[in-house]
């Protein structure tokens, strides 16, 4: 028989031969896809089976001479037993032949992460998701297809420490794969990604951070007036802080003020930036889904007025840069476009590269610094005692009457209460809760007694390990000393506490945010005396604080009264 005499055979419009033929092509069609990387090409394989379904209706209506409506009708019968063959192959490959099938987890994360975006759906607490997961299957769990999320202290080093050779997942390509048009973030080439980073590093140099502390004093400043002039109602602080960390990160950005602290209100760009920011919560196990929504215009990735503002000051900052003749940086922006001025590997490459990055640092430096420092006036009110023992700390440091330039970074970071506070706030409730995915090398990866195979998507759920008893006794207390002088008794694994993650990829912005967090609750304490507003305000902003890759939480009405005695 030719080859063409089978194929007419095997694509005979005969209805048993259909329920024959196409279930085994979808079948071989997995079996072809499966090893490879298909989540940024799902828009040319959906072009390939829509002309796949043409030519096979071509073929009927003209090789087979079937009517039209026939044509259709087998058609719709030979897609979807193609559809049954295809799915029927993923279910059963990944529950049971898959490399990871004997790790435990919830039976339909094994098949698809499309159960956990319905989770997200109804409460978008992943991280509590992850933490109810961990405790029943145990610290190596199987929360994905080709993921595991793991709970060991080991584990930190293996995956994020500078000598790991684990790479960036398929999650950082959602945006694109071209390296021309992506952020620092979104690079997965670990070569490319250096050498971006070596400009960024420039930007939060010891040269460079000098240059950004007057701005965070001001804004702080600002923000001290306008609690002074609120006394008598309690204040959302979750909303305050947010006003300050954009405009500090407007500020040391492109050193343009988004100034809703002074207007006490969201800028229009950041309230449209923060709903997109709940779909991308939502959809972050599925980032395929993200990559198809991201090709419909305003739908994911495209935050209209925030992309605009973003775009314009980069431009505004463009021509600035070419008139200037110190050609001296004042903001990150500009050392980026230094890098690029001087023709050095370390400068995005290209403008959407360039747009992409503006907006990566606007992201990352706000919403992670304003909820981590929301969560520590948290905890400062539920624990007064500790408040106390914080403001004596600064009172043996600064008068009644110092300025706001007084409280420089040089002088507060010499105050170790003030960072054991802030660390154990981040220990509790890390800005990023639910990891970051990392891919493991082909040759696998071995976390103490547990080998895990090669081209697996791992996480380390900072939520869920800064919380475990084993490595922090009394975890779910807020004890700042366990820094200190119970280091000890309350510290059996330091090595598990990494907020800003950790090696080639770890937080750029760390130093900055440390210096901010100092500073704005340093001035607030000196200040202030604080109190919950209302129980049921407080127990709801620490319960119900939203997964949305950051932690997006809701108001915290604190009273501010001058302090006592003071
Ligand atoms: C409490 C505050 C902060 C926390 C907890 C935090 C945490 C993190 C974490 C966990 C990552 C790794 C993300 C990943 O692997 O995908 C990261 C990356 C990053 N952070 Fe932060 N961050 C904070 C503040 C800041 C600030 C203030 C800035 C900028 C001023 C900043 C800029 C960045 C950048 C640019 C990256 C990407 C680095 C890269 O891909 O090489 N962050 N941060």
């Amino acid at each position: 028989m030719g080859v063409t005499t089978t194929l007419v055979a095997l694509l005979s419009p005969d209805l048993s031969q259909i329920a024959l033929t196409f279930p085994v092509l979808g079948a071989a069609f997995h079996q072809c896809i499966r090893t490879s990387e298909i989540d940024n090409r799902l828009g040319p394989l959906l072009a390939l089976y829509s002309a796949a379904i043409l030519l096979l209706y071509a073929s009927y209506v003209f090789v087979f001479s079937l009517g039209w409506l026939r044509s259709a009708g087998s058609v719709i019968l030979a897609s979807s037993s193609f559809n049954l063959g295809l799915t029927a192959s993923i279910v059963l490959y990944r529950a049971f032949f898959h490399r990871l099938h004997h790790f435990p987890g919830p039976w339909m994360a094994k098949v698809t992460r499309l159960s956990i975006t319905t989770r997200s759906l109804e409460r978008n607490q992943y991280h509590l998701d992850l933490e109810s997961m961990h405790r029943k299957y145990g610290d190596f769990v199987r929360t994905g297809p080709r993921e595991i999320s793991i709970n060991r202290p080991s584990a930190v080093l293996a995956i994020s420490g500078p000598q790991s050779s684990c790479t960036k997942s398929t999650w950082y390509s959602h945006v694109s794969d071209d390296k021309t048009k992506i952020s620092l973030n979104s690079t997965r080439d670990p070569d490319v990604h250096r050498r971006r980073r070596r400009a960024w590093d420039r930007g939060f140099s010891m040269k460079a951070l000098p240059t950004y502390e007057p701005r965070v004093q001001h804004k702080a400043d600002v923000l001290i007036s306008q609690i002074r002039s609120r006394l008598d109602q309690p204040l959302d602080v979750s909303r305050w802080i947010m006003y300050l960390a954009f405009d500090v990160m407007g500020l040391i950005g492109f050193s343009r003020d988004f100034r809703q602290l002074e207007e006490a209100t969201e800028h229009a760009a950041i309230k449209e930036l923060h709903e997109q920011m709940l779909i991308l919560g939502i959809l972050k196990p599925v980032p395929w889904v993200l990559t198809i929504l991201g090709v419909i215009q305003g739908l994911v990735a495209n935050y209209g007025q925030f992309m605009t503002y973003c775009a314009d000051r980069v431009a505004e900052k463009k021509t600035e840069w070419k008139t200037s003749e110190s050609k001296c940086p004042e903001d990150v922006i500009s050392w980026l476009l230094k890098a690029a001025d001087e023709n050095d590997q370390s400068a995005p490459p290209g403008d959407q590269a360039l747009n992409e990055d503006s907006r990566l640092l606007i992201i990352t430096g706000s919403d992670t610094s304003s909820v981590a420092m929301a969560n520590a006036f948290y905890y400062l009110a539920k624990y007064p005692l500790t408040y106390k023992k914080l403001q004596a700390e600064l009172d043996k440091v600064f008068s009644k009457d110092a300025q706001a330039s007084d409280f420089t970074n040089e002088r507060l970071r010499r105050l170790p209460y003030l960072d054991a506070v802030i660390t154990e706030a981040l220990r509790l409730k890390p800005a990023v809760p639910s990891g970051q995915p990392r891919l493991t090398p082909p040759q696998g990866l071995q976390v103490d007694e547990v080998w895990i195979p090669g081209d697996t998507i791992v996480i380390i759920p900072q939520y869920v390990i800064q919380r475990d008893e084993r490595y922090f006794p009394s975890a779910t207390e807020f004890i700042p000393e366990r820094w200190l002088d119970q280091r000890e008794q309350l510290l059996l694994h330091e090595e598990a506490f990494f907020p800003f993650q950790l090696g080639r990829y770890g937080c750029v912005g760390k130093q900055f945010a440390l210096m901010e967090m100092r500073i704005v609750i340093a001035r607030v304490a000196m200040e202030f005396d604080i109190s919950f507003a209302s129980r049921e305000n407080s127990d709801a902003f620490d319960q119900e604080a939203k997964d949305t890759f950051t932690f997006t939480v809701g108001s915290l009405l604190l009273n501010f009264q001058p302090r006592k005695g003071f």
